[in-house]
């Protein structure tokens, strides 16, 4: 037990005689997208992550052009065990001596498998962590439901639990690395002859399906505008590295900057609305209103995988090329130390008592902190009903009431307000 679950089950945080549950994990689980690790990887794994998805194949046929351009192998692997190893050892020098492990949903190390050793190892009491920030299908619970799914195929329901760490998007520590990034570029521009005038900053994200990102969270979470929490959480997101770059530039002498959110990496047949404008579009509309140059800022990463390389670095640059702008891509937050600590927190938030509902933790933003169990109607898978974890929805998949102590009512969350 590390010293922080001690304290935590020793205090009585609510003041009404209950004691805060001691959720006793015993594990961080990164859960990665998974990449293929090598010219014979690319089908297979282009399959797993389309299979039941609709995507047509010739997307799957283009798509695979851009992996095999790159080798074969996704960058993505290699950064995931970085980020365990760094984040482990982050944990450590806090005195939190708990494991990482790495399971990936589309690729080998396959969460089955490592749930399986995990079990074998003795570990019980997970707590997810997956790379990717934001609210969505895609972003949020399409990890849980692999928990879930990876839970029943290996027997393990009932005898392991997995939690999910809340969407981090409204952290300071993802945003920094993207704040700095952003005003380099600037001064960047600004050497090479540019105004902060003749400059756009157009910060990208995943498309998804429009209907997709309309249930992509609740409506009392904030999420007023158009896109529901998705949409939301990026414009944020997006404004508060703004407003910050704002500030770091202010030797300039006041510089007020244009920007907008602009979406990348679309998959789905065209007759299905997904988040527009395309960066590619948005690129040739902004060389239209006479701009000079660009700044992507792939907000929606959390990492330089490929749809980062392939799709900014290669195509986004290409198309600024052909109109004469000048480029520059931000690096996303990788294993950024201030990333690691914001991570770190969030680890450490979730050992000292009880989940918590929507709002109640910190957040860098104007919008309320996501809730530490997922809602029903959260991040909606529109296609099927799975088993999932970390969601009140899903108190029920693993009795809790067989680890003494650990025992989550659900009846309790819902009272409590999580997932309201
Ligand atoms: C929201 C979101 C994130 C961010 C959150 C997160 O990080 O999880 C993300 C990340 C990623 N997406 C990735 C790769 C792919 N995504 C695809 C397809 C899709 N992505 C979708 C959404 C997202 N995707 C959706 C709605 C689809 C359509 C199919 C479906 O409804 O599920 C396809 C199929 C081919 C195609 O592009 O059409 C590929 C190959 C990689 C790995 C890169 C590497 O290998 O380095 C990463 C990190
Ligand atoms: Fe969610």
């Amino acid at each position: 037990m590390t010293s922080g679950q001690a304290a935590a089950a020793a205090t009585d945080t609510a003041g009404d005689g209950h004691r805060p549950v001691d959720l006793g994990y015993d594990a961080v689980l990164l859960a990665g997208f998974g990449g293929p690790e090598g010219p014979d990887d690319v089908m297979p794994f282009l399959r797993n992550v389309t299979r039941g998805r609709g995507i047509p194949d010739e997307r799957l046929v283009e798509v695979s052009h851009h992996y095999r351009a790159l080798g074969g192998v996704s960058p993505i692997n290699e950064q995931n065990r970085r980020l365990r190893r760094a984040l482990e050892q982050e944990l450590q020098r806090r005195g939190v001596e708990l494991p990482v492990l790495w399971g990936n949903r589309n690729w080998a190390p396959y969460l089955p498998d490592v749930l399986t050793d995990a079990a074998a190892a003795g570990h019980r009491r997970l707590l997810g962590l997956a790379t990717s920030a934001y609210s969505s299908y895609s972003s949020c619970r399409q990890y849980r439901e692999d928990f879930g799914m990876a839970l029943a195929s290996t027997g393990l329901v009932g005898r392991v639990g997995i939690d999910k760490i809340r969407p981090y998007y409204d952290q300071p520590g993802f945003l920094a690395p993207f704040v700095d990034g952003t005003a380099a570029a600037l001064r960047d521009a600004l050497s090479e002859g540019l105004t902060p005038a003749d400059v756009e900053i157009v910060f990208t994200t995943h498309s998804i399906p429009d209907a997709m990102a309309d249930v992509s969270g609740s409506a009392t979470l904030g999420d007023h505008r158009p896109g529901g929490a998705y949409v939301t959480q990026h414009l944020a997101a997006a404004e508060s590295v703004i407003g910050q770059v704002t500030a770091e530039l202010a030797d300039l002498g006041g510089t007020s900057l244009s920007w907008q959110l602009a979406y990348q990496s679309r998959s789905g047949p065209p007759s299905q609305p997904w988040l527009e404008p395309d960066i590619n579009d948005v690129l040739t509309s902004v060389h239209g209103a006479g701009r000079r140059g660009v700044v992507v800022v792939p907000i929606g990463f959390v990492s330089d995988h490929v749809e980062v390389v392939w799709d900014l670095d290669h195509e986004a640059a290409e198309t600024a090329e052909e109109l004469g702008l000048f480029f520059r891509r931000v690096t996303t937050p990788g294993t950024d130390p201030r990333f690691l600590a914001a991570l770190a927190d969030l680890v450490q938030e979730r050992l000292t008592g009880d989940p918590q509902p929507a709002g109640v933790r910190s957040t860098g933003l104007p919008l309320p902190a996501r809730p530490d169990f997922c809602a029903p109607e959260c991040c909606v898978n529109l296609r099927a009903v799975r088993p999932t974890t970390a969601a009140v929805d899903s108190a029920a998949d693993w009795p809790r009431t067989e680890f003494p102590g650990c025992d989550v009512d659900p009846a309790r969350l819902a009272a409590s307000g999580i997932g309201t």
